[in-house]
């Protein structure tokens, strides 16, 4: 069975931040992730990390919150000194919590330029950080309109022509199954090159239950592959997130 990470910016909502890590440990996670960590210090996080006996698997470059702002500049023209200090950022933030991957965000841009924008950016992200685990993740186009990574096919022709041994595809069932409709499909044609894991329910984002989805079935498929990253909880819970950890394999 895969290890599970709770993503705290959006399950145990219903307690401040600091008291989500307990919780998810309490509900069997054996790490978390936060998408915009810097509202807080990290050491911080990484103490109740810690505490909580949790291992901390990913955050994402900024936007500072997860309310307010832009989803990254990686692949906006223009934008290359707003992408580089805020990825520096990033990895000043990780140089305390130590996450397993750093989550890149591309941004709004479309078209050519925009392409060659991202890649050029990922490849001096990958060379300047060459022991920091990163991911590039499709969105998908109603959620994130305009947002431009929105194409698995896309994402690994970027991760195959960049071939930096740091960079991999997070692969969220959500999203893949918004994006063309057969989640299963995009997990056996990328799973070689995924690196991280997010799970929520299709087509709706709450528990990783029912629907189109066979989830124990997932589980076990990556279990086969050899898949040995993590299995994020990225999902809206449908009332208390405790009352809906049923799906949740107890070690
Ligand atoms: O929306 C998602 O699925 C993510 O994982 C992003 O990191 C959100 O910004
Ligand atoms: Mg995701």
């Amino acid at each position: 069975m895969p290890r599970f990470a709770a993503n705290l910016t959006m399950l145990f909502t219903e307690l401040p931040m600091m008291e989500r890590f307990a919780a998810a440990a309490a509900a069997g996670f054996q790490g978390v992730e936060i998408l915009f960590p810097y509202d807080i210090a990290a050491r911080d996080l990484s103490r109740t990390a810690i505490a909580a006996g949790l291992d901390f698997v990913l955050m994402n470059t900024p936007p500072p919150n997860w309310t307010g702002g832009a989803r990254g500049f990686a692949a906006e023209l223009g934008r290359e000194e707003r992408f580089r200090s805020d990825f520096d950022r990033a990895l000043r933030f990780a140089s305390v919590l130590r996450p397993r991957h750093i989550h890149i965000m591309a941004g709004y841009a479309q078209g050519p330029e925009a392409r060659d924008t991202f890649a050029r950016n990922l490849r001096w992200a990958a060379d300047r950080a060459p022991h920091v685990g990163l991911t590039i993740e499709p969105l998908n186009p109603a959620d994130q309109p305009g947002y431009f990574l929105a194409d698995f096919d896309l994402a690994a022709e970027l991760i195959a022509e960049i071939g930096a041994p740091n960079l991999g595809l997070q692969f969220d069932t959500y999203h893949a199954h918004r994006i063309t409709g057969d989640a299963m499909a995009v997990w056996r044609r990328h799973a070689g090159i995924t690196r991280h894991v997010q799970i929520g329910g299709v087509p709706g984002r709450h528990e990783p239950v029912g629907g189109t989805f066979d989830f124990p079935g997932f589980f076990a498929a990556l279990d086969r592959s050899g898949y040995k990253g993590w299995v994020s909880a990225e999902y809206n819970p449908a009332s208390l997130t405790a009352e809906g950890l049923g799906w949740l394999p107890q070690p």
